[in-house]
């Protein structure tokens, strides 16, 4: 099957493992299941994958520790379980690294932090940088300062939500089941596994089953709106067994196990549409006939050296557009600096940013992976 090739040539997934299969089934964290994921995680980043982990078993981990047998209906029950289990969590995710001398960090995330413009863009250069750095985020839920309102509800969804935040490839959900069944296997024993569909494919909802296990908050249709919602950034999403043998070893060799959920259109098509089509243009840059010619040749950045001239007030992390200097429409993207920042640094060179300005937000006026030639 040609779109298997996909996992093979994915330089940067985000691997999103659930309660159940990380507590195995809520009797504490199973820490020699997560040992082999490690293993296979560390092949993988040998490989020159970079791999972001999110990692449920926080509410569960902190149940088991509290010596809890029934999930507690009260929030801060929760949270407060939550809290205690998420330092099992970090702790055993850093242990296991460590082995192949690997760091790892602690990303807490809250829905508002994704959805507030300057905090995504901070969270993705904070990912970025680590993932630059070799080190492994681990992703998880603020279960500590979430309500009900700003809850993602379920780690699916958040996978999802960081597979669009670093544009990564393709994101992977461990879980208990082999994959996506045409119907609920848990009840029933004639349910057969789906293996490739697109992510849209209305048929699916039909399939996906709302219930979770007891740990888990998903099912699979958080599994499915997650499929979705990366594929909006052109990411696949593979739903698999974690339980498999050598699972995301063999994900990676292009063996057929769990379901492939691909996406309707290829990751930069996705990224550039949504970048043309979603946002309004706040401010103008007027760049120099070098800076015009190095962008109509595609796949560069914007640097502050070929901007000639800023107008408007613009934030950062909005879209403007760039000019050529008789006024010709050349591209838009989203502006790595204030206005008024990018007025002090437009024409100098990147490296006197930080004496400019006092800081440095991206040697880029405009990241290529945020520029959309018109
Ligand atoms: N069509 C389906 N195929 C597979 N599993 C399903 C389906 N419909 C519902 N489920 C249920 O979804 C559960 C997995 O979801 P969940 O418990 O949230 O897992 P996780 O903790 O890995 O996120 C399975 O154990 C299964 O009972
Ligand atoms: N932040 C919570 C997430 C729980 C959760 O929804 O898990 P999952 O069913 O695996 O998506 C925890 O760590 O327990």
């Amino acid at each position: 099957m040609t779109e298997r090739l996909q996992l093979r040539q994915a330089r940067r997934l985000v691997i999103k493992i659930g309660s159940a299969l990380l507590t195995n089934d809520g009797r504490g964290l199973d820490v020699a299941a997560l040992g082999l994921w490690v293993d296979q995680i560390a092949e993988l980043i040998e490989d020159g994958v970079e791999v972001v982990v999110v990692s449920s078993g926080s509410v569960a981990e902190g149940m088991s520790r509290l010596g809890w047998t029934v999930r507690p209906e009260q929030l801060h029950e929760l949270q407060a379980a939550a809290a205690v289990g998420q330092m099992g969590l970090v702790q055993t995710w850093e242990a296991q690294f460590k082995r192949h001398d690997i760091h790892t960090a602690q990303i807490l995330l809250t829905h508002d932090d994704l959805s507030d413009r300057k905090r995504y863009l901070n969270g993705r250069g904070t990912l970025r940088a680590l993932l630059n750095l070799g080190v492994v985020p681990i992703v998880n839920e603020n279960d500590t300062v979430v309500t009900d309102e700003i809850r993602f509800g379920d780690n699916d969804t958040l996978g999802a939500l960081v597979a669009n935040l670093i544009e990564a490839d393709g994101l992977i959900i461990l879980t208990d089941q082999l994959g996506l069944f045409d119907k609920d296997p848990r009840k029933h024993s004639d349910a057969c596994l789906v293996t490739e569909r697109r992510a849209g494919d209305r048929e699916l909802d039909a399939m996906a089953g709302g219930g979770a296990g007891v740990l888990g908050r998903g099912g699979m249709q958080t599994k499915l709106r997650a499929a979705r919602l990366a594929a909006r950034s052109g990411a696949f999403t593979v739903i698999v067994g974690g339980r498999i043998e050598g699972v995301i070893g063999r994900l990676r060799q292009g063996d057929v196990i769990g379901t492939l959920l691909l996406p309707e259109q290829g990751r930069i098509a996705a990224r550039k549409q949504w970048l043309a089509s979603h946002l309004q243009t706040r401010g103008r840059l007027t760049l120099d006939d070098g800076a015009v010619k190095v962008l109509c040749l595609g796949g560069r950045s914007l640097l502050p050296v070929g901007v000639k001239g800023v107008s408007g007030q613009f934030r950062r992390g909005e879209m403007v557009s760039c000019f050529d200097q008789s006024g010709r429409e050349i591209a838009r993207g989203l502006v790595n600096y204030d206005a008024d920042e990018a007025r002090a640094i437009a024409g100098r060179s990147s490296d006197r940013i930080t004496e400019i300005l006092g800081y440095m937000s991206g040697e880029e006026m405009i990241h290529r992976d945020n520029l959309v030639i018109v």
